[in-house]
C-alpha cells in the first residue's frame, strides 16, 4: 500500500494538463503484483483528457494484466482526491476492488468498489446465465 502511494505521487509528476492545471497521480497493482502507473493527459479538445486512473489501467491492461486488485489516486486537493465515474466503471471492469484515495499532504482513506460504484454496470456475461437479457 505504501509502495502504491509513493508510485502515484510520482507518476502525478508527468501530468501533462496545461488547461486544468490539476494534476493526478494513479498506481494500479494486478494479481502479478506488478504495478502500473498513470498521470491524466489532457487536449485542446478539452472532452478527449484521460484521467490518470485510466491512464494506469490501461497501460495494465495493454501489458496483459487483466486482473486488478488495488488503484491510488492523487491529487493536491484539501481532503483525499475522489475518482470520476467514468473511472469508477473502468475500476470495476478489471475488479479492482480496494481504492485508496490520497491528496499531497498525507490524508488517505480506503474505500471499496462497492462504495464507490454500488449497483454497477457488469460485463455481459454476467447476464447470460440469468433472465435479465435475451
Ligand atoms: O480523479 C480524477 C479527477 C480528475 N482527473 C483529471 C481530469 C482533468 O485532466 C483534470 C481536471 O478535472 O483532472 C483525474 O485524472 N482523476
Ligand atoms: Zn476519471
Amino acid at each position: 500500500m505504501e509502495e502504491l502511494g509513493k508510485a502515484a505521487v510520482k507518476a502525478r509528476e508527468q501530468a501533462y494538463v496545461p488547461y486544468s492545471k490539476f494534476k493526478v497521480g494513479a498506481a494500479v497493482q494486478g494479481k502479478s503484483g506488478q504495478i502500473f502507473t498513470g498521470c491524466n493527459i489532457e487536449n485542446a479538445s478539452y472532452g478527449l483528457s484521460n484521467c490518470a486512473e485510466r491512464t494506469a489501467i490501461f497501460k495494465a491492461v495493454s501489458a496483459g494484466e487483466t486482473e486488478l486488485t488495488t488503484i491510488a489516486v492523487v491529487a493536491d486537493t484539501p481532503g483525499p482526491v475522489s475518482p470520476c465515474g467514468a473511472c469508477r466503471q473502468v475500476m470495476a471492469e478489471f475488479g479492482i476492488s480496494q481504492i485508496i484515495l490520497m491528496n499531497l499532504k498525507g490524508d488517505r482513506r480506503l474505500v471499496t468498489m462497492d462504495e464507490l460504484l454500488p449497483f454497477s454496470f457488469a460485463k455481459v456475461d454476467f447476464y447470460k446465465d440469468g433472465d435479465n437479457n435475451e
